[in-house]
């Protein structure tokens, strides 16, 4: 048994105020410890090194689509909601001790609180789906919080997520230097009514929720998973049931039960889980490995601790 403060500073910081042991068993299955409070979104694993590897990494329930803020590109956005203290991440990219562009790039630092190296997620072909999260344009907008851990970046949420919302972190004081866009003290206090931040972070991970399930990916008009008419290639592609965006990976789509694969209409009684398909009453891993899922005659798909109804939790 490993008592968190043997295992991570930040931890020692968040978890003793609230005089929470998290133990070896609790931890995530990467070294990392993690409150049974704490609700975890990994990214999906994939093996693909092209530009398509951010999207192939965004867990279910994100979508990543033209952002909110204006000239501001793509943003990552909730299509149901998340409880606050959601850990989502880590960052992905690059490991350098140099820059040649540091949009994308995040600073990662040792135990002695000097600067180790940058994880850079300027390259897609490398990165993940958080390279995509803009940064917000007050306090107010702001609802994720960057925490390092074990020299990994992680993005906390501080407040109840509701569907549509487009997730924003704070890229810290230097990154807008010169657009003017900077934050004080006072505006921490006006937003969230606490002195300091810390404790807006240490009073989220403790919610006792229940892990949640979304069915698809929602997918906005992402050219890289757009196969082009008749041709041939490796290129995701788009399903349609009942008017919503799914998507299937298309190496998996030989096992698509459609006869035509880009129309999921005739996908009845099929569930789509990360563009596999199961059959009504098949039982399936889902993509935890943890959590064993049946599909039910409707397309919708239940699992052991998984709650296909989210709503409750930002009540
Ligand atoms: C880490 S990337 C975020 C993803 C980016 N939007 C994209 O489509 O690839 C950072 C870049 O996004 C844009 N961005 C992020 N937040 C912004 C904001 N509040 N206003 C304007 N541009 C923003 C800037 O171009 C910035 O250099």
């Amino acid at each position: 048994m490993t008592n968190v403060q043997d295992v991570d500073p930040i931890y020692q910081l968040i978890f003793q105020k609230n005089n929470l042991i998290v133990v070896c068993e609790e931890c995530d299955g990467r070294g990392l410890a993690f409150s049974k409070d704490m609700f975890i979104v990994n990214n999906v694993e994939t093996n693909l090194t092209n530009d398509n590897r951010p999207l192939a990494t965004l867990p279910a329930g994100l979508s990543i689509r033209p952002s909110g803020i204006p000239e501001a590109g793509y943003g990552v956005f909730a299509e149901r909601s998340f409880p606050k203290g959601t850990r989502f991440g880590p960052y992905g990219g690059e490991i350098s001790e140099t820059l040649d562009n540091w949009s994308y790039a995040w600073n990662v630092y040792g135990d002695d609180d000097s600067f180790k190296y940058y994880v850079d997620g300027y390259f897609k072909n490398n990165s993940n789906w958080l390279r995509y999260e803009n940064c917000p344009r007050t306090v107010h907008e702001e609802n994720l919080y960057v925490l390092q851990l074990n020299n990994e970046i992680f993005y906390v949420t501080y407040e109840c997520i509701t569907a549509g919302t487009e997730l924003l972190v704070w890229y810290g004081p230097d990154y807008w230097k010169d657009l003017g866009l900077q934050r004080k003290p006072e505006d921490y206090q006006e937003r969230f009514k606490e002195e300091d931040i810390r404790y807006v972070i240490e009073n989220t991970i403790t919610e006792n929720v229940h892990q949640l399930y979304t069915y698809c990916y929602k997918f906005f008009n992402q050219t890289p998973f757009i196969k082009p008419p008749g041709k041939k290639g490796t290129f995701d592609k788009y399903c349609f049931n009942d008017g919503s965006y799914q998507v299937c990976r298309y190496r998996k789509c030989n096992e698509n039960p459609c006869t035509n694969q880009t129309d999921c209409k005739g996908c009845e009684g099929y569930c789509l889980h990360l563009g596999k398909y199961f059959k009504a009453n098949e039982k399936f891993k889902h993509v935890d490995t943890k959590n064993t899922c049946v599909c039910n005659e409707d397309g919708h798909f239940g699992c052991t601790i998984y709650d296909q109804f989210p709503e409750h939790i930002c009540s």
